[in-house]
């Protein structure tokens, strides 16, 4: 695997050597410019994420070492699956943060650790909006872990199948989510309901109809109008546009946008694709068999990426 030389440092950014064991090369994590690492120092980050790992299988005592080789994200002795290994990332009030990474690199399965729908093997959380960021949420009681997913994060699946009941009217399942926050007020759910719904663009006409009867685009409407309901600081977004034409996903990417400039929503954004990324985030995080491969400004990892694999992916975009 070729490397970068260590003289190549991007302008205003540090490029700092670290050797991935894994692949057995040298990797350089890009670290944003001074002045941007600088402003972020005085700010409190919204949700600082340490160490997470998620594992599938009992592990031994060779994978129990962070350092050990493993075929792509599996362990060689035992079996186990290492689909998140030891992830470290921070996200700010109002930013876009992308994970970007090949199929089974573990987005996924990170973004779904935070939102508890898997328990995640070892690491902390902590969330500045739900109580100071003074516990690691990875600990609480379900109680406190479900007010989170109920008031913290709102969650837009890849699959609208896991987000939306299909069955309900749209009205319904935004009725839903606030119902699960406390919200018991009938008329403030259905004005609520219907602001959204315009806002995301879904006529009036159909709000009343159920998801099943949409188009995905539409499908993925609904789950954002959804996921903001709660007015969540935190916004997770798995793939939204995987799947959607070409055109559709140009109106996904413009909304996500436009709710970062309305309502000033923190924002984990996971995606295969490169471009996407490129639309929407503000800094980006390259995942590859688990691990973090490269991180920094989402225009330094464009147009310098220094790890080989991110090289591949920006070069498959021109
Ligand atoms: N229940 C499970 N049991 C065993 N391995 C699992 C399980 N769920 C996920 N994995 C493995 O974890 C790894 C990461 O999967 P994950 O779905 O997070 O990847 P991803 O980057 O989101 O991929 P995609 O873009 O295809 O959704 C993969 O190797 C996957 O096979």
């Amino acid at each position: 695997m070729e490397t970068v030389s260590a003289s190549c440092v991007i302008e205003g950014a540090t490029a700092v050597p670290r050797q991935d064991r894994h692949q057995g090369a040298s990797v350089r994590l890009v670290q944003p410019r001074a002045s941007v690492r600088a402003k972020r120092m005085e700010e409190t980050p919204c949700v600082s994420v340490a160490g997470l790992s998620r594992s599938f299988g009992a592990g031994c005592d060779y994978c129990a070492d962070p350092a050990a080789p493993l075929e792509r994200n599996r362990c060689p002795k035992c079996g186990t699956v290492h689909a998140v290994r030891n992830v470290d990332f921070e996200l700010y009030p109002g930013e876009i943060v992308g994970v970007v990474g090949e199929s089974g690199s573990g987005k996924s399965t990170l973004m779904q650790c935070m939102y508890f729908d898997q328990e995640a093997s070892s690491g902390e959380i902590l969330v500045q909006p739900y109580d100071g960021g003074a516990r690691n949420i990875l600990e609480l009681s379900s109680q406190e872990k479900r007010r989170i997913r109920n008031t913290v994060f709102g969650m837009v699946y890849q699959n609208p199948y896991l987000g939306l009941r299909m069955d309900y009217s749209s009205l319904s399942n935004i009725a839903e989510q606030m119902i699960a926050s406390g919200d018991r007020s009938v008329s403030h759910m259905r004005s609520r309901g219907e602001e959204l719904l315009g806002q995301v663009n879904i006529p009036a006409v159909r709000a009343t109809d159920p998801p099943r009867t949409f188009s995905g685009g539409m499908q993925q409407r609904v789950q954002i109008a959804k996921a903001l309901s709660n007015n969540p600081p935190v916004l997770l977004l798995d793939e939204v546009t995987t799947g959607l034409d070409l055109s559709v996903q140009a109106n996904v990417l413009d909304l996500i946008l436009q709710i970062r400039r309305d309502f000033n929503v923190s924002m984990l954004v996971v995606s295969h694709d490169l471009g996407v990324i490129r639309m929407l985030a503000d800094r980006t995080f390259v995942m590859l068999d688990g691990r973090v491969i490269e991180e920094g400004l989402t225009d330094q990892i464009l147009e310098d990426p220094q790890h080989a694999y991110t090289q591949q992916l920006v070069y498959s975009l021109l």
